[in-house]
């Protein structure tokens, strides 16, 4: 049985290209975890975990993520069979609980190593392999800037890049808000789909009042409007408005996902790697989604160009993706941590097609946005190395 002998994570810091507005904080930089696993046959598995704006989105914050890693997941993994992916998580989430983005960059690193071992592509190893080459992919508009907001629609049409559009909104009052949207969906027309993310910044009261107005503006889809954990009031608000409600937030895992079907909570969900705790529990909960009539998109933690490339893995084998993608992290970011870039044309995202997740880092730009590169950590496994 092969072993893992080294385990090595470390925050990688990469500025975005412009402010990425959002209702809990504004973005400047993404901060991405790697982890990096090589077992006792010389084979690398490569995994990310990243969160959005700290510890504003969820439980989990990038120090944290490693922190999860290092101390308390990589001590289990030491005693795994790194080929038996299953039966390692199975055993990690014996020892630590909850801390899905640590588990989902660990997982990926596993899925990587072991595709590459067997010499298939991540895809294979979930639900049966990929059903799709590549994917529709929405971008995010949140200058914080309606005008600036609408030059970049113009311009990531006219460059065939995305006709999907996701807008920030739930930081000023409802009815400026759905202005600035209405203004955005008046200049895109029928070129694109209009949608927008609230971030559980609105009460019952505001979302019901906000659905309608955007309902009349042509907005598509509503993501997650009300607090994550307020399942009542999503049921209601997706009962009453004709617009359909994505739960986001409210998601994280499996357990989340049958009891929001079965309350009616949602008609769309946005599944991610990370808020499931890695690829094989997204994938359950797409399954429990199409097995509940609930419609699917893939999200995204704005992910750099391997947890990108990990759901992608997962999104491909999902027989109806009817909403499509955001899977633009890469480009948000103003320099890609890949050798080899992810592959944007025709509004759609390439799925890549080599064993493992088909990536590799480029190790010169890994090495100079570490942010620990004047004093590197690496976890050798004792004995072993
Ligand atoms: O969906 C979220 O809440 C997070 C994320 C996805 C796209 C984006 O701009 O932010
Ligand atoms: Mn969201």
């Amino acid at each position: 049985m092969a072993t893992i002998v080294e385990i090595d994570t470390y925050i990688v810091d990469i500025p975005t290209i412009r402010p990425h507005v959002l209702a809990m904080a504004t973005m400047h930089h993404q901060s991405i975890v790697l982890v990096r696993l090589r077992d006792s046959d010389g084979i690398e598995g490569i995994g990310e975990g990243t969160t959005i704006g700290g510890l504003s989105y969820g439980e989990e914050s990038p120090e944290g993520i490693k922190l999860a890693i290092d101390t308390y997941i990589a001590p289990v993994l030491e005693t795994c069979d790194p080929s038996q992916v299953g039966a390692a998580m199975a055993k990690i989430g014996k020892s630590v609980f909850g801390n899905h983005l640590a588990k989902c960059a660990v997982e990926t690193a596993l899925l990587d190593l072991a595709g590459k071992r067997l010499g298939v592509p991540v895809s294979t190893l979930i639900g049966g392999g990929a059903i799709r080459d590549r994917l529709p992919v929405a971008w995010t508009l949140a200058s914080g800037d309606t005008a600036r907001d609408i030059e970049e629609a113009e311009r990531v049409l006219a460059e065939r890049r995305h006709n999907i559009f996701k807008l920030k909104i739930g930081k000023r009052d409802v009815r400026a808000d759905v202005a600035h949207v209405a203004a955005i969906k008046r200049a895109v027309g029928d070129r694109g789909s209009v949608r927008v993310d609230v971030n559980q910044n609105w009460s019952e009261a505001q979302a019901d009042l906000g659905m309608k107005l955007l309902e009349e503006a042509g907005v598509d889809l509503v993501e997650q409007p009300v607090a994550r954990h307020d399942h009542a009031a999503m049921a209601r608000l997706s009962a009453k408005h004709v617009v359909p409600l994505m739960a986001d937030e409210a998601l994280h895992g499996p357990a989340d996902a049958f009891a929001i079907a079965a309350c009616g909570g949602a008609r769309v969900f946005a599944v991610k790697i990370a808020q499931s705790g890695g690829l094989l529990p997204a994938h359950a909960v797409a399954t429990i989604a199409q097995a509940g009539g609930v419609g699917l998109y893939g999200g995204t933690m704005l992910e750099g160009g391997v947890g990108t490339a990990a759901s992608a893995h997962v999104f491909a084998t999902l027989p109806s993706l009817a909403w499509g993608t955001e899977l633009f992290g890469p480009l948000l970011l103003t320099e890609d941590i890949l050798a080899e870039p992810l592959r944007y044309a025709d509004f759609h995202l390439s799925v890549p097609t080599g064993p493992g997740l088909g990536i590799a880092l480029d190790e010169d730009r890994v090495a100079f946005h570490r942010r620990d590169r004047r004093s590197p950590t690496l976890h050798v496994v004792a004995g072993r190395g």
